[in-house]
């Protein structure tokens, strides 16, 4: 490896900033104690310890509120008082104390109201070190808290807690880390403050005036126990700081237990009714929806709108306009906590420092005996003592159902639920929820882009694409007819193809088919569902068939085209054909896995005329 400067140049530093801390222990030795013990010193540690652990105190309770505050905050605003609070740091200490003068100085108002009791004196030494101290605990708290993830106070909000609990048990243990060491170093920062203090209270003398007033007087033999004892709290405090958080404590905790499971009690699920308008920054949702049944689900391109759409019901959006309903009653007006709706986010928003047990029963009412009833139906009841981290995804998953299941919602929201998780946790999980969603009768509402979650997973599909409902409907009638070639795209709807519609019969290439029901003239797309399409193999291979070669594959009610099969894709118990006629028009089929015909062999495809679905072009 090439040799650089650049260690070199690090340890220099290194040295520079180490160096008089050894030289300071290196003459120790030699102190001359009778000399050092310069009188008054205790008075002035105490004093120190004492105002800079009120200074601490005032910090925490309106330091932490304001770092709360500043982490959840967006806009020019928030970021002009994220600079604004920085300011005292960037200022020198003696200049902080002289602008302190402007306000509790003894000729102003307030400091005309005390007296004169806010400068030269203990209140004054704690004024100054709040002022120079807090920024410390203010940045530390605002990083920590923007690193608790604001969809797990969502979540809580959704398990019926209210803001204030939401603060106390969410964000505050998640960002504990990082803010402790911001108490600690703010405590640091105000223990060893001089500037701000030699001008707003010289006397009494706190630690760091003493040393000055010593050293100005004798030198430094009379600084030596000062020094000793701030290099000594400094160690202490920093070496606190330093230590890395999400302990789980040193006590072994006892393992948990929930009572006997109690099935919850059955319900039938309102249906819900929506209609609203809502702006999320520039994204405009304009959503119409009176749910036929309790099973639905969103689907749609990623960005549609879904998710939007199932926190306006979860009561985490306020729409602008609009109502929400659930079996008639007005939902719009009832705070999130109040809704008693449950509510899945993408990923399942676990609290880092919980044990499993803790977790399912963390909602507000939340019944334990059914708490253990969903644990043990949903096969975690074996992981009660472990925390998320120590959790697979498809069990995590489940431990974020159980939690929403122990409250007894009426309604249950799914945002992806299957997003992350390998093929066979995600085939697992997802059979596992249809089971529950039919056997609960929740209402269930599932967000996903994918057709077959849609399937298994509800009765009623809303098919959405930029911020409005393209089509909704039964399931099977809109998986059937979808009502443009967008909603079939979004189906997943394969042989979707440009056409021609001619006196009742479509034309694509050399592949004509007679329309079931009349269609008007014109450009069209169309479509055919592989499981539709029927394929034959050539009474002569590779010859190529004759068009219009009537009955082969398809009987007589409709004419096969002749093809090529250009690839075969075998799922299992089935196969997916692609086979193109000479004109080029290339169709999929799907047939049984055992006897697909092999890449390259001739075929004869059939186009039932019921199975089509055609669309003026532009639709
Ligand atoms: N907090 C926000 N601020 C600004 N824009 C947002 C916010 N949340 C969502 N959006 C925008 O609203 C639109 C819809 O978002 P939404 O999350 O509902 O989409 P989605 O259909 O759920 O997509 P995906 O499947 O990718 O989750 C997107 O264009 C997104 O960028």
């Amino acid at each position: 490896m090439r040799r650089t400067p650049l260690p070199w140049l690090g340890m220099l530093l290194l040295a520079y900033l180490l160096v008089p801390v050894a030289a300071f222990f290196v003459r120790l030795p030699g102190t001359d104690w009778k000399q050092a013990a310069a009188p008054g010193v205790g008075a002035a540690l105490w004093l120190s310890v004492y105002t800079a652990s009120i200074a601490t105190l005032v910090i925490v309770v309106l330091g932490i509120p304001l770092g709360y505050l500043l982490a959840r905050s967006r806009g020019r605003f928030a970021h002009l008082i994220g600079v604004a609070v920085q300011l005292p740091l960037a200022l020198p200490p003696l200049i902080s104390g002289i602008l302190l003068i402007f306000v509790v100085g003894p000729y102003t108002r307030l400091g005309r109201l005390f007296g004169g009791g806010l400068t030269d004196s203990v209140t004054g030494i704690v004024l100054a070190q709040v002022f120079v101290a807090a920024p410390f605990l203010v940045i530390a708290a605002r990083s920590a808290f923007a690193e608790v993830d604001p969809a797990a106070e969502e979540v809580a909000a959704t398990l019926g807690h209210g803001r204030l609990a939401r603060f106390a048990r969410v964000a505050l243990p998640g960002a504990a880390g990082g803010i402790r060491s911001g108490v600690l170093l703010s405590w640091l920062r105000a223990f060893g403050e001089f500037g701000a203090t030699v001008v707003l209270a010289y006397n009494p003398n706190a630690l760091p005036v003493f040393v000055y007033v010593q050293f100005s007087g004798s030198g430094l033999p009379g600084t030596t126990i000062p020094v000793l004892l701030t290099l000594g709290a400094a160690l202490v405090v920093l070496l606190l700081a330093d230590r890395r958080p999400g302990g789980r404590g040193l006590l072994r905790r006892r393992p948990s237990v929930l009572p006997e499971p109690v099935a919850p009690t059955a319900v039938a699920g309102p249906l819900l009714e929506l209609s609203v308008r809502a702006h999320v920054g520039g994204f405009r949702l304009d959503v119409d929806h009176r749910a036929g049944a309790r099973r639905l689900a969103i689907l749609g391109p990623s960005g549609a709108g879904k998710s939007c759409t199932l926190r306006v019901i979860a009561g985490l959006l306020t729409p602008d306009a609009g109502h929400l309903r659930a079996g008639g009653a007005d939902l719009l007006g009832v705070p999130a906590e109040r809704r008693g709706i449950g509510y899945l986010p993408q990923d399942s928003s676990l609290l880092p420092r919980m044990r499993l047990a803790d977790q399912i029963t963390f909602g507000v009412g939340s019944d334990p005996a059914v708490a253990a009833f969903w644990a043990r139906r949903l096969g975690i009841d074996g992981l009660l003592d472990r925390y998320p981290d120590q959790l697979s995804g498809g069990q995590r998953r489940r431990a974020a159902m159980a939690r929403a299941l122990a409250r007894q919602p009426r309604i249950l929201l799914f945002d992806e639920p299957f997003t992350g998780l390998d093929t066979p946790v995600r085939e697992e999980l997802r059979l596992l929820l249809r089971t529950v969603t039919r056997e609960t009768g929740l209402t269930t509402v599932l967000v996903t882009h994918d057709p077959v979650d849609a399937a298994m997973l509800a009765d009623e599909v809303v098919v959405m694409d930029g911020g409005r409902v393209l089509q909704a409907g039964p399931q099977r009638e809109v998986f059937a007819r979808p009502a443009s070639p967008a909603v079939a795209r979004l189906l997943g709807v394969r042989n979707l193809r440009p056409g021609h519609v001619r006196d009742g019969r479509l034309v694509d290439g050399d592949l004509t088919v007679t329309l079931a029901a009349p269609v008007p003239d014109g450009p069209a797309t169309w479509c055919v569902r592989p499981e539709d399409v029927r394929i034959g193999v050539s009474p002569a291979p590779g010859r190529a068939p004759a068009t219009g070669d009537a009955g082969y594959a398809g009987g007589a009610d409709a004419p096969a085209v002749g093809a090529v099969v250009r690839d075969v894709i075998h799922l299992g118990a089935i196969a997916e054909v692609v086979a193109a006629t000479p004109a080029g028009t290339e169709l999929t089929a799907h047939v049984p896995a055992l006897g697909a015909p092999a890449p390259g062999t001739a075929v004869r495809l059939t186009v039932p005329p019921g199975a089509v679905t055609t669309w003026p072009r532009g639709t």
